[in-house]
């Protein structure tokens, strides 16, 4: 497996290890990360770790917003700088109104190779690494609830928390030369971006204990079989052309009736069943005698095959 560390890391990163070997994190991580990330914390070292970008797009008349992970020199893995733009970003998301849907995606030939190991070698106390989980857990956790269908374009290797990454969306696309890894046990750790949880709600217990466990490699067609992917992007398409209009089969409808949809499901997933349902309710109110219900009945439409 190409796993990486070039020299630089390395020499950076065998002192720090040394020091660490004797020491045990077990009971401080444990604890911590299994608590609530609190919120609105920046952890301002994060900007510390510079490099990159997280552009994104929004188009008030489609609905369609497109995230864009942009460190191409790096193959778009995350700096602290990136963690604390994606978190603004979706906090922006939240707030837009016209939205349907959003494609994430990286840029050139790689989704994302994880967490920036430049600056996870240099983040190796226990403290930094419960920030950075808690952030990105609650951004990604926050992503994943947005009321808009979301899709991970994934065009290269999804590995680590880039794996974790392309599981907060609703669904995944790939093309043939995309892959996923979830590599976090051949590192020494696991996942910490709420991206094992949500596996193992996308493709079940044994299943997501046989991906994290090994790190294997996750091509597009076994991705398919398994419920990870839903489609392959044919060779030579543009893909986030072609991700945009596959997604057209959600998003014809209007927007509040996509958003309502999209906040049923997250209701069912995440709530417990007496609260799901009211939430449901309160979906359904809001569109009820609506302009697409009053529409669709004028239309009397019929559903045959
Ligand atoms: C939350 C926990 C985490 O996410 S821990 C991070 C887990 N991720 C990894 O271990 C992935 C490490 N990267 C790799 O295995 C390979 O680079 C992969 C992605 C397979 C691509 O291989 P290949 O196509 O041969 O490209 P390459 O290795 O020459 O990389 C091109 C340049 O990108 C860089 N790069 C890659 N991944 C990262 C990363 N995670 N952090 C920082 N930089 C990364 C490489 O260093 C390389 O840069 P340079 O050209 O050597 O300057």
């Amino acid at each position: 497996m190409a796993l990486f560390c070039s020299s630089v890391i390395k020499r950076a990163l065998v002192p720090k290890l040394t020091r660490k070997l004797g020491e045990c994190h077990l009971h401080t991580c444990a604890s911590t990360c299994a608590a609530a990330p609190p919120d609105n914390v920046r952890y301002s070292w994060l900007s510390a770790a510079g490099g990159g970008a997280v552009d994104l797009t929004k188009d008030d008349a489609s609905g369609l917003a497109v995230l864009t992970l942009n460190n191409p020199e790096r193959l778009n893995a995350v700096t602290g700088h990136m963690m604390l733009q994606l978190g603004d970003i979706v906090n922006d998301l939240k707030e837009w109104k016209n939205g349907k849907a959003l494609i994430v995606r990286g840029k050139g030939r790689s989704f994302c190779p994880g967490a920036d190991l430049n600056m996870v070698y240099n983040m190796l106390d226990s403290k930094q690494g419960r920030e950075m989980c808690s952030f990105m857990h609650r951004t990604l956790t926050e992503l994943h609830r947005l009321p808009l269908i979301s899709v991970a374009a994934i065009d290269g290797p999804a590995i680590g928390g880039g794996a974790e990454l392309c599981t907060a969306t609703d669904f995944r696309v790939m093309t043939e030369r995309a892959d996923i890894k979830f590599v976090q046990a051949l590192l020494g750790i696991v996942p910490g971006w709420g991206g094992g949880t949500r596996l193992t709600r996308l493709v079940g217990r044994t299943r997501a204990l046989d991906l994290l466990s090994s790190g294997r490699t996750i091509r597009p067609e076994e991705a398919v079989e398994i419920g990870l992917a839903s489609w392959i992007i044919p060779t030579g398409r543009d893909v986030v052309e072609a991700t945009t209009e596959w997604l057209q089969r959600y998003t014809r409808g209007r927007t509040e009736v996509v958003r309502a949809v999209k906040n049923v499901v997250v209701a069912g997933t995440e709530l417990p069943v007496e609260e799901a349902l009211a939430k449901e309710a309160e979906q359904f109110v809001n569109v009820w005698g609506g302009p697409a219900h009053v529409e669709a009945i004028l239309k009397s439409m019929k559903h045959k095959k």
